[in-house]
């Protein structure tokens, strides 16, 4: 059974529809990025699953016990749900302590000492209990805030952009060490962000937003390599379009000469047997090379690759390659790996 079940959910502002039918499962344990440019509506859904937004349409469920539908709606406090939000939103007058403990309802006095201090060792902050949020950094702030959502036991655990005041020298490896604090407890948990970087290191999967629709729900990778829209495939990172015609069942041609592919080639469905490849940066390589196809039009050095333009017959392709030493305007061979094979 899966934990969060989001079905054919649609949501409006006065009469304006931000949410179109999405539908979205959550297993336990999965931690899920919603994903998309400002205004898309990712945080109307994190607001409707926690009960902060009403819903026109559909059903949010977890574990199987209805929270929105038709004539239901459970209200937020009942709902089981963790909120972290991207202003760590803790109470100034209280300690850290009593911020941990503040949702943490039913327990002993001494097994509530024990869950601040099992929280605490968590989020590596066993000393600062006594101190008040202005008293501490950002990031201790935050992992304060993360303390305080998991010390309540939470089915879900929903982060709108929790990393955007962290700084960006810290802000990776707080993603890991916060996600790995999920995975440890077996967490299921659902994060806003607009940033692919922050999706690919903090999420298992990715939902995809365009205009209040998931234009695409999976496996980071297989967005990455099989998006199913140019939307997709421009939102994850760089993409070159090459323009190909089908030769046969496994034969493109295209400037960058003729490719074969164990995929069964189908593009015919887009008309005459014409296309355009994607091709990822890494999916082309170059070479230094008198008689080459291409030009090297500019380049950048990134650290332990270079970004490089290379013009081929009026088309610039975007390269990424370990090969650090060409120069702009230097005669290079430019050739294609076709797989994963999408073809628009
Ligand atoms: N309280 C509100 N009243 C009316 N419209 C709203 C309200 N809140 C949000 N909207 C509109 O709903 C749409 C979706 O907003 P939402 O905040 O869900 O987007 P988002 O994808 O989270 O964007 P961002 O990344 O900028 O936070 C936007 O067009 C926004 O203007």
């Amino acid at each position: 059974m899966s934990t969060l079940t989001i079905e054919n959910v649609s949501s409006a502002y006065d009469g304006e529809l931000i949410l179109k039918k999405l539908n979205l499962t959550l297993k336990k344990g999965e931690i899920v990025a919603l994903l998309g440019p400002s205004g898309c509506g990712k945080t109307t859904l994190l607001r409707a699953i926690a009960g902060l937004q009403p819903i026109t349409q559909g059903r949010i469920a977890i574990n199987g016990t209805t929270l929105s539908d038709e004539g239901i709606f459970v209200p937020s406090e009942q709902r089981g749900i963790g909120m972290i939000f991207q202003d760590y939103a803790l109470f100034p007058h209280m300690t850290v302590a009593d911020n941990i403990l503040f949702g943490v309802n039913g327990l002993s006095k001494a097994q509530r000492q024990q869950r601040l201090h099992e929280m605490l060792e968590l989020v590596k902050l066993t000393d600062l209990g006594e101190r008040y949020p202005h008293e501490l950094s950002g990031g201790q702030q935050q992992r304060v805030s993360i303390a305080r959502a998991l010390a309540y036991e939470p089915d879900v655990l929903l982060l709108d952009e929790p990393f955007s005041n962290i700084d960006s020298q810290v802000r990776s490896e707080m993603m890991l060490e916060i996600r790995q604090i999920l995975k440890q407890r077996n967490v299921s948990a659902v994060f806003v962000t607009h940033s692919k970087d922050e999706a690919f290191v903090f999420a298992d999967k990715l939902a995809l937003f365009e205009h209040g629709a998931i234009a695409q729900f999976g496996l980071a990778e297989d967005l990455y390599h099989q998006p199913n829209s140019r939307y997709v495939a421009e939102f994850l990172g760089a993409s070159n379009y090459l323009n190909v015609k089908q030769v046969n069942g496994h034969r493109l041609s295209s400037v960058l000469g003729e490719m074969i592919t164990d995929q069964v080639i189908d593009i015919n469905q887009l008309g005459f047997g014409k296309g355009q490849l994607l091709l990822r940066p890494e999916q082309l390589q170059i070479e230094a090379c008198e008689q080459g196809n291409g030009v090297v039009r500019d380049r950048r050095y990134i650290g332990t690759a270079c970004q490089y333009w290379v013009e081929v017959e009026d088309q610039v392709f975007e390269v990424r390659s370990s090969e650090l030493n060409l120069k702009p305007q230097q005669k290079v061979q430019l050739t294609a790996k076709v797989e994963p094979m999408v073809i628009f």
